[in-house]
């Protein structure tokens, strides 16, 4: 879900230009004196990142974009003249004074984050690159590059060369574990890409990328189509869920008429190749007792004792009317403000001027049980909402006892899980409407739904924008940030097992506050984290995994071949990574996987949200701490661990 960004300026309540500083701070910060002489204008950072997706969706020829934005067609024939297609892409060296664009050479998307692990060409050579056609596939030296790129146009071979030599970031990659790795192709011109700086590991991933390219099909042509899939950067699931409906769509075969039974617990898609690309299901398991071993298979019963775990979260013993429970009268102040693939967020505010703030309620409303397909996916059972309404209630209760073992404020408060059930009340109608007509929705309109359509509504407390949108003032304020994750996550891990597995900036959310401190408590030790004036806040555990009361809630993704083959931002990678450190079993624990996207949030910190005060000491003394933090962030096995580093790094 995205809220839409004009709806955000209306919820601008980003503090005054230096309103979280102390006197010290202002006396060394000449920024306002100037302003107010207009000498100096107010300065924002722009996003490399950012600019760099918008750049690479534009061909030099103005051809469209080559992201897939949700409303957009996929093209019929993604093999179509591949080569002649827009071949550019920008990078950071472009916004770094480069003149030429050293990348018109098709490499991948995420150019921009992959330079990051080279240090200024030193580790790079003329022979430690390996450049092939694609006639002579994947036929080139295994042996100890620092980079391989599989085949690209013959022609790329020097300007690739060129833009890594003087590349001047600091390197991100850990060279001792040899964790990283990428393997991704752009739409327009395939090709594989690796990084590595051991021969094991470059062999490894050349074995892999040998898989990869040996479940390509080939078209008789001599060209290889790939289903490749380039998403936005951030909320992801609109965008592939809506891939995958064209792809059902024009599939000769087309099976779309095929429907699985809902209480199998999945949702099949027809791919591009006409195999099923996505299984994807939610499972609630307690390995330690038998019975729950039983309620695997889907009888009546079952479905029954589902519906009861969950209206027990609920704290009733039946679906309420939504028209009464969410009556007209109770929201004065109501607005649509995002919606999802699986639902719709509204935000009621307590004042009339309908300025949010802690006291405004955020309401997610998502449809289960129905027969109907919803925004193209068959909607959640009560099986299938479950782990999210337990995962969502006992991370907010790690908020409840400041003395507990283990205490953090840092996920998103949950005020009630409430089971409802009837037609779409009018008035959510209308502000759906008012949505539709400002902004455009991607969504099914809410009257397809009869008077049997029970819903699952999330009431959260309004948490700010996302780090997306969010504006800060300076690295201080975002170091801040990251602080409160970081100690959130680890608080989680050690509460919980808790792997979030998509912490991508669209869950993050960010509200300006006047607390000068936040404590949090992991296993008996307190932490206090100044604030500097923001408040960090983790939402949507969709992919999230925990333990708690001898079960693992998880989402099995391991069939979920979309989402390993997206590129488009580092984001991508992550979830290829993840997928390698758990062997593709989702179900057990790994916090390397909070450490990965850890290392992703720092990069968006470095790379791409945006700060109005970039030229005050306290930017350039913690911008130069979060560019450190990027350089070892992977040596790290999990957010205990990197977070003690942190804090023991604090004093
Ligand atoms: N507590 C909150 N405070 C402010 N905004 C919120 C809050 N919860 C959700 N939102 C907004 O609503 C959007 C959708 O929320 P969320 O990510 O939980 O839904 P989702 O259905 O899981 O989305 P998707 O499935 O598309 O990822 C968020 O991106 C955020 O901008």
């Amino acid at each position: 879900m995205n809220v839409n960004t004009d709806e955000s300026k209306d919820l601008d309540i980003t503090l005054e230009d230096g309103a979280w500083l102390d006197s010290f701070d202002k006396l060394l910060e000449p920024r306002p004196a100037l302003r107010e002489l207009n000498i100096l204008k107010k300065e924002v950072h722009a996003s490399f990142n950012r600019d760099s997706s918008v750049e690479n969706s534009i061909s030099s020829k103005g051809n469209e974009s080559s992201l897939l934005k949700p409303s957009q067609e996929w093209p019929n024939d993604l093999n179509e003249d591949i080569q002649s297609k827009s071949n550019s892409i920008s990078t950071p060296l472009v916004h770094r004074g480069l003149k030429v664009d050293p990348f018109k050479c098709s490499l991948s998307p995420i150019g921009a984050w992959r330079l990051l692990y080279f240090d200024k060409g030193k580790n790079i050579n003329k022979d430690g690159m390996c450049f092939a056609n694609q006639k002579k596939r994947l036929n080139c030296t295994p042996l100890t590059p620092s980079i391989q790129i599989v085949e690209c146009d013959e022609p790329v071979k020097k300007t690739a060369f060129n833009a890594i030599q003087s590349q001047d970031s600091t390197p991100a990659l850990n060279r001792q574990t040899n964790r990283f790795q990428h393997v991704t192709r752009t739409r327009n011109t395939r090709h594989v890409c690796f990084e590595s700086t051991n021969s094991k590991t470059t062999q490894n991933l050349k074995e892999k990328s040998e898989n990869v390219v040996t479940n390509e099909k080939d078209d008789g042509k001599g060209d290889v189509r790939v289903p490749s899939l380039t998403l936005q950067p951030g909320k992801w699931r609109k965008s592939i869920s809506a891939w995958r409906r064209k792809q059902v769509e024009k599939h000769p075969n087309n099976l779309a008429g095929r429907q699985s039974d809902k209480r199998n617990s999945s949702v099949e898609f027809i791919g591009f190749v006409g195999t099923i690309v996505g299984k994807r299901k939610s499972i609630f398991l307690k390995p330690e007792r038998i019975s729950e071993n039983v309620l695997r298979i889907s009888t009546p019963e079952n479905h029954e004792v589902w519906e009861r775990r969950v209206l027990d979260r609920c704290n009733q013993r039946f679906p309420l009317p939504f028209e009464e429970l969410y009556s007209a009268d109770k929201l004065t102040n109501c607005m649509k403000i995002g919606e999802g693939a699986y639902g719709e967020v509204f935000l009621n505010t307590t004042s009339k001027r309908r300025m949010p703030d802690a006291n405004s309620t955020v309401m997610k409303v998502i449809p289960i049980e129905g027969d109907i397909d919803v925004n193209g996916e068959k909607q959640k059972t009560f099986e299938q909402i479950l782990p999210e309404v337990v995962i969502s209630v006992e991370l907010a209760n790690l908020r409840t006892d400041v003395n507990s073992a283990n205490f953090t404020c840092g996920f998103v408060n949950v005020r009630k899980v409430a089971c409802v059930k009837g037609q779409y009340p009018q008035h959510f109608i209308k502000l759906w409407e008012i949505f539709d007509k400002d902004k455009g929705s991607e969504n099914d309109h809410p009257d397809i739904f009869d008077d049997s359509q029970i819903y699952i509504v999330l009431e959260l407390e309004f948490c700010g924008r996302d780090l997306e949108s969010f504006q800060f003032q300076n690295a201080e304020q975002t170091y801040g940030a990251l602080l409160q994750i970081v100690l959130t996550l680890a608080v989680a891990e050690q509460a919980f097992q808790f792997e979030h597995r998509d912490l991508h900036w669209g869950n993050i959310l960010l509200l300006s506050t006047n607390v000068k401190e936040l404590k949090f408590t992991l296993d008996k030790h307190t932490y206090s984290v100044p604030t500097k004036g923001v408040k960090a806040t983790i939402i949507d555990y969709t992919l999230s995994r925990m333990s708690f009361d001898n079960c693992c809630h998880y989402n099995d993704i391991s069939s979920d071949e979309d989402l390993f083959t997206a590129s488009g931002d580092y984001q991508f990678d992550i979830y290829r990574m993840m997928r390698d450190v758990l062997g593709n079993n989702w179900e057990s624990f790994e916090p390397r996987t909070n450490i990965f996207w850890i290392s992703y949030i720092i990069t968006k910190m470095i790379d791409g949200v945006k700060y109005k005060n970039i030229r005050s000491k306290a930017h350039s003394t913690y911008f130069s701490k979060l560019n450190n933090l990027i350089g070892i962030v992977m040596n790290f096995n999990s957010a205990i661990e990197f977070s003690k580093y942190l804090m023991d790094s604090q004093v």
